[in-house]
C-alpha cells in the first residue's frame, strides 16, 4: 500500500487542508506527519521544538514519514519534513504535488501564532529564509507544482484530481 497522493510545500501553502478536501473527494484515509508526530509523542509540536530542539524532532518527523508511506490514502507532510535525503529517497516514485505559494499569502494564512515555532520572531524574513532554501528540494521531489495564491482548497483540489487521472 501507499498513498495515491503525497503534498509538499511550505507553511500555509494548504497542504494540509487540501490533503483533507482531496481525501474526501476520494472517499480514502487522510494522514498527516505533524499530527502523526503530536499523537506519537503526546505533545504539540511547537512543545516538542522548545523543550526536545528541532533535530529530536526532525527524527520524530522522519519515522512519521516512513510510516505513512506504507498506508493509502492522501498524505500531507510537515513543511521541513522533504530537507531529510532519506525522505526525498522514498518519496521517489509517488505522486507528490508541491503547493506553491507565494510569500506574501503564505504570510497571512499563517499569521502570527505560536504553533508553527520556525517562524517565530518576524514571519516574514523566517518565511522568506525557509522558502528561498526550501524551493530547490520541493521540486526535485514534485511530479506536479500547483499554485495556491488566490485559488480556494477546492480549486486546487480539482486541478489536482484533473492530473491525477491523466498521469
Ligand atoms: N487555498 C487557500 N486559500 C486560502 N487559505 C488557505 C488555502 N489553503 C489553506 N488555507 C488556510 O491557510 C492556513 C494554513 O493551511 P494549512 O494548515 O493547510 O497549511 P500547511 O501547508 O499544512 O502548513 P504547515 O506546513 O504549517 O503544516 C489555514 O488557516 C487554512 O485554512
Ligand atoms: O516548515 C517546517 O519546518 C515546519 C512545518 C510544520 O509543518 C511543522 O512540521 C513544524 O512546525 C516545522
Ligand atoms: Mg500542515
Amino acid at each position: 500500500m501507499s498513498p495515491v497522493i503525497v503534498l509538499v510545500g511550505p507553511p500555509g501553502s494548504g497542504k494540509s487542508t487540501v490533503a483533507g478536501e482531496l481525501a474526501t473527494r476520494l472517499g480514502v484515509p487522510h494522514r498527516d506527519t505533524d499530527t502523526a508526530v503530536e499523537t506519537e509523542a503526546g505533545r504539540p509540536i511547537s512543545d516538542i521544538f522548545v523543550d526536545s530542539g528541532e533535530a529530536h524532532f526532525r527524527k520524530l518527523e522522519r519515522a512519521a514519514v516512513s510510516a505513512a508511506l506504507q498506508h493509502d490514502g492522501v498524505l500531507s507532510l510537515g513543511g521541513g519534513a522533504i530537507l531529510d535525503p532519506e525522505t526525498r529517497a522514498e518519496l521517489a516514485g509517488h505522486f507528490v504535488v508541491f503547493l506553491d505559494v507565494t510569500l506574501g499569502e503564505a504570510a497571512k494564512r499563517v499569521g502570527l501564532g505560536t504553533s508553527r515555532p520556525l517562524l517565530l520572531g518576524n514571519v516574514r524574513t523566517q518565511m522568506k529564509n525557509l522558502m528561498d532554501a526550501r524551493r530547490p528540494l520541493y521540486e526535485e521531489v514534485a511530479a506536479l507544482v500547483v499554485s495556491t495564491d488566490g485559488r480556494t482548497p477546492a480549486d486546487v483540489s480539482d486541478e489536482i484530481l484533473q492530473k491525477l487521472e491523466t498521469k
